[in-house]
């Protein structure tokens, strides 16, 4: 049973006051133990448990599922265990429930529609508003919890609440600006209106690898427009998701509105799906299961939009300035430890061109063997000249820059790697390197588990990975950057959109031209131009071909959640270094 408590957590300017309820599956194991200095391999469970204490303490562990504005078990009292990926230690007990809790959820989002689609959206916005606030105000303990059952470093996972907030907070100002229309009519008695109305109930579906900001992007534009919702966070890591569902109902936004169940996923999915109530489905992970969702979406004939799989190329031509090039790989490879479906997944880099007079590379393959680096290549024309590929020195580069970084326990300072979610995507990025390093790749660092255990993976450089292995064909979603060759631009571009996901994509190059032509032809919904971080509350995020259907984030975020909004196919590109010399 849940006890209920009031807490006051002090923020900012002033006093919040806090009605939340004490957590009843708090893991006792997680309570740190007496006794004298502990070693150091048993440092990083300690930092967790007294991080998870302290939060139990405070009141920021929510263990129960949200229906109806009221904290539940599960109808049949099963629970499930959230883990510490850095530990492997049991954080919490969770309710498993399943297709009757979803039910019940689902009706309450249907009932709390009826109200909330009528209020003004001006109120909408104040309470969204106020929901931001509070998640900013309590930044640090929801980065504690995201650090604490995802892994990725306390920064990052701040900077992941910041993120998250972000699009709660882009939403309150456009749940002001949903216009419709007015059409001339071609009849003198008739006046011609387009209306944007909410969809409904919505049902939300969310990932581990950021469990706040892939669930507030849908769910923050869901309430702007006046929808409802059951969200489904990743079993995985639900605990932020609870903690921000209670700091929503502290915002005033209405019992019913939001709701969260979790457990068995496909029964829940399967209610979803069932539920006429249900006009939307939202989801984000896994192509595969995408693709069900799609499939059973059309029973009800429901909106759907999907955020899955990428497959995402870095392309590094021959004239990239090589700092920029590194620094933008190194965060799109690296960010949350490579388990980001953003994440560059092959590294393209050109290893040597020849250039006509007026810079062009042109394909001289043949003629690479007989002429010398940096010298006159045509004595009839004395125009072109051979490029000395960067390859060799961006993988050295690369390389070095990647054994720079820490591997640890999130919590520790200084850690940019922590660890994979769990032994299963530990196994998938071991098989994947298998599988490389016995079709002729070369580890130039890492390849193997790292010595502290558990899901820690050696932040990894591989080099002439080819389109026949594996990890060229699908997401690592691990710290391991496969490094592939090219010689032109056209090879480039080839190899880049031979695959079925059309995510994100990237390219370096100080040639302007060059960055629109490659921009145009890349099949992806997001390119990133000497840029390797794109996401921003303000700028539609999605992909094309398999990686999914619609758009998160900025205006076109918000049609999702209204009637007969269809969008045309779109591709958002960002220049990025514009600024530097
Ligand atoms: N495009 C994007 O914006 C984006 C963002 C983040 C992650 N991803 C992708 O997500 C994947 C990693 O996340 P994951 O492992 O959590 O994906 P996943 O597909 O295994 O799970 C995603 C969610 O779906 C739920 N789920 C699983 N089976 C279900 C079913 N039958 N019915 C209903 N729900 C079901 C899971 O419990 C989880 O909540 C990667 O492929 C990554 O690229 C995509
Ligand atoms: O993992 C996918 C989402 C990452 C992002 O929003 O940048």
């Amino acid at each position: 049973m849940a006890v209920v408590r009031m807490v006051q957590i002090s923020s900012g300017t002033r006093n919040l006051r806090l009605l939340l309820c004490r957590p009843s599956h708090f893991a006792d194991s997680m309570l740190p133990h007496p006794g004298s200095t502990p070693p150091l391999s048993r440092r990083i469970s300690m930092e967790s448990r007294s991080v998870a204490a302290r939060l139990n303490s405070s009141g920021f562990l929510q263990t129960q599922g949200l229906i109806a504005g009221k904290w539940t078990d599960a109808y049949d009292g099963k629970t499930i265990k959230v883990h510490n990926p850095a530990t492997g230690e049991v954080i919490a007990n969770v309710p498993c429930m399943g297709g009757k809790e979803t039910n019940d959820a689902i009706s309450s989002a249907y009932d709390a529609f009826k109200s909330w689609s009528k209020v003004t959206a001006a109120e909408r916005s104040k309470c969204l508003r106020k929901w931001y606030d509070l998640i900013v105000a309590h930044k640090e303990e929801l980065g504690q919890l995201i650090t604490l059952e995802q892994g990725k470093p306390l920064k990052e996972a701040i900077g992941e609440v910041i993120y998250g907030a972000s699009f709660i907070e882009f939403a309150a100002e456009e749940a002001k600006r949903v216009y419709g229309d007015i059409i001339p009519s071609t009849l003198p008695d008739r006046r011609l209106f387009v209306l944007k109305q909410p969809v409904g109930v919505v049902g939300a579906i969310a990932p581990w690898n950021f469990p706040l900001a892939m669930i507030t992007r849908k769910v923050g534009p869901a309430l702007a427009c006046g929808c409802t919702v059951v969200v489904k966070p990743s079993e995985l890591t639900p605990l932020t998701a609870l903690a921000a569902a209670e700091l929503s109902l502290q915002a005033g936004i209405p019992p019913g509105a939001v709701n969260v169940v979790m457990g068995n996923a496909s029964a829940i999915g399967d209610a979803l799906l069932a539920s006429p109530e249900v006009r939307k489905i939202t989801f984000t992970g896994s192509t595969a299961v995408g693709k069900k969702l799609m499939a059973g979406a059309a029973g009800t004939v429901k909106k759907i939009s999907l955020e899955l799989g990428g497959n995402a190329p870095c392309i590094i031509f021959d004239d990239a300035d090589l700092d920029v090039a590194i620094k933008g790989t190194l965060a799109t490879k690296f960010r949350n430890s490579g388990q980001t479906c953003v994440c560059a997944n092959r590294i393209i880099v050109q290893e040597g061109s020849v250039c006509n007079a007026k810079g062009s590379i042109i394909d001289m393959v043949m003629e690479f063997k007989v002429l010398k680096e940096h010298k006159i290549m045509d004595k009839n024309e004395k125009k072109k000249k051979k490029i000395i590929g960067i390859y060799d020195k961006f993988a050295s580069a690369l390389s070095n820059a990647v054994q720079k970084m820490q591997v640890g326990d999130g919590f520790h300072e200084g850690v940019l790697q922590g660890p994979l979610i769990n032994e299963a995507a530990v196994q998938k990025v071991e098989s994947f390197l298998d599988d490389a390093t016995s079709k002729g790749a070369k580890v130039l660092l890492g390849g193997k588990r790292h010595s502290l255990g558990m899901n820690f993976f050696e932040p990894t450089v591989i080099a002439d990975v080819n389109s026949e292995m594996l990890m060229s064909r699908e997401e690592v979603f691990g710290p391991v950057a496969p490094l592939m060759r090219f010689k032109t631009e056209e090879e480039a571009i080839c190899i880049a959109n031979d695959t079925n996901a059309g995510l994100a994509a990237y390219l370096f190059t100080t040639n302007m031209q060059r960055s629109w032509r490659v921009s145009e032809a890349l099949e992806y919904g997001i390119v990133g131009v000497n840029e390797g971080l794109v996401s921003t509350e303000v700028a539609p995020f999605g992909g094309v071909k398999q990686s999914g259907l619609g758009r998160e984030g900025s205006k076109y975020g918000m049609d999702e959640y209204l009637e007969d909004c269809f969008l045309l196919q779109i591709k958002y590109v960002c220049l990025g270094n514009m600024s530097s010399n």
